[in-house]
């Protein structure tokens, strides 16, 4: 299955979370040149500003001024004190998705789209049930993404994660395989050092390289590294172009495969090449 975008094609590069009780940073948002945000009412609210900001975001969301970028609110769990009015605050909003943490199973899913049926769900993997139960998970009628919550995940497995990510690199792999087996959308976890911005990029090419289609982020200062790294390069663009004209030529000439740079182009690569500048088509038409 093809990487991909939101369903109306936007990209996904970067994700960046907002506190949903920050009304400067809920405002700052507006000119960032994040791909998608994350409202939040869950992890980065104090439980004393669950109420305001839940007030506040609904009143942000209403005034609008967030462009074509995806709006994604991530309400509270329903086993919280606050997951069933975050749902129906939001239910009916302009908000693009909802997105559910710690999701276990899809029985969780089952009850937030009881709650908000007319919008579509998305989910964060960051519980060990949630990583063995992806694929039920992802097979889910109302879900059109997953998130990683490496930061919970690297907590419920006490593993002590170093540069490489080694030791969750199973659990992502699960979940791109699941979102991958179902077509959705799957999004990379935070990379906490927010003012390391080569460490950053390096974690952000290895989500890449593994299939993500871009990264959740926690502050603005990450987004321009992960929309340089989750965008198709020039070069790649290129080479793109010059594989489909290749097979093409070859095909008119009635073989079956070409030859470029050394290397052999089938069906499946056209098929890759076609869909990468699809993908730049895109972040160039967001761009505009
Ligand atoms: C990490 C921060 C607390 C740093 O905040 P701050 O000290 O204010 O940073 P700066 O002074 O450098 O901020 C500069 C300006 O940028 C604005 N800003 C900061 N962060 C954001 C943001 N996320 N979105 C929009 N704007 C932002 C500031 O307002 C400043 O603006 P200005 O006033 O014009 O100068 C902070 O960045 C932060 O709170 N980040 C988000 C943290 C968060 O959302 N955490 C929860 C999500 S991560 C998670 O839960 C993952 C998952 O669940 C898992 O388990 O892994
Ligand atoms: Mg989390």
């Amino acid at each position: 299955m093809a990487r991909s975008s939101d369903p109306r094609g936007r990209p996904l590069r970067s994700v960046l979370y907002i506190p949903g009780a920050r009304e400067r940073a809920l405002e700052k948002a507006r000119d960032l040149p994040a791909d998608a945000i994350i409202f939040d009412l869950e992890d980065a609210v104090a439980v004393d500003e669950k109420e305001n900001a839940r007030t506040l975001l609904a009143r942000k969301l209403a005034e609008g001024g967030y462009g074509a970028r995806m709006r994604i609110v991530r309400i509270n769990g329903l086993d919280s004190p606050w997951g069933r009015a975050d749902a129906a605050a939001f239910a009916g909003s302009t908000a693009d998705a909802i997105l559910v943490p710690k999701v276990a199973s899809p029985a969780d899913l089952d009850a937030v789209a009881a709650l908000v049926p007319d919008l579509p769900l998305w989910a964060m993997l960051e519980t060990p049930a949630g990583v063995l139960n992806a694929a039920a998970i992802a097979a889910h009628p109302h879900l059109e993404g997953m998130v990683m919550g490496t930061n919970d995940l690297a907590k419920e497995l006490s593993a002590r994660v170093g540069p490489g990510r080694a030791e969750l690199l199973t659990a992502l792999q699960l979940c791109l395989l699941a979102a991958r087996a179902h077509g959705l959308a799957i999004i990379d976890g935070v990379f906490n050092a927010f003012r390391d911005a080569e460490g950053l990029a390096r974690e952000c090419a290895q989500g890449r390289d593994m299939g993500f289609d871009g990264k959740t982020l926690i502050h603005p200062a990450q987004i321009e590294v992960a929309n340089t790294a989750f965008a198709p390069s020039e070069t790649e663009i290129e080479l793109a172009r010059r594989q489909i004209s290749a097979f093409e030529e070859a095909t008119s000439a009635g073989q079956g495969v070409a030859v470029v740079d050394g290397r052999i182009v089938e069906n499946l690569h056209v098929a890759t090449a076609r869909e990468l500048l699809t993908r730049a088509e895109a972040i160039a038409a967001a761009a505009s």
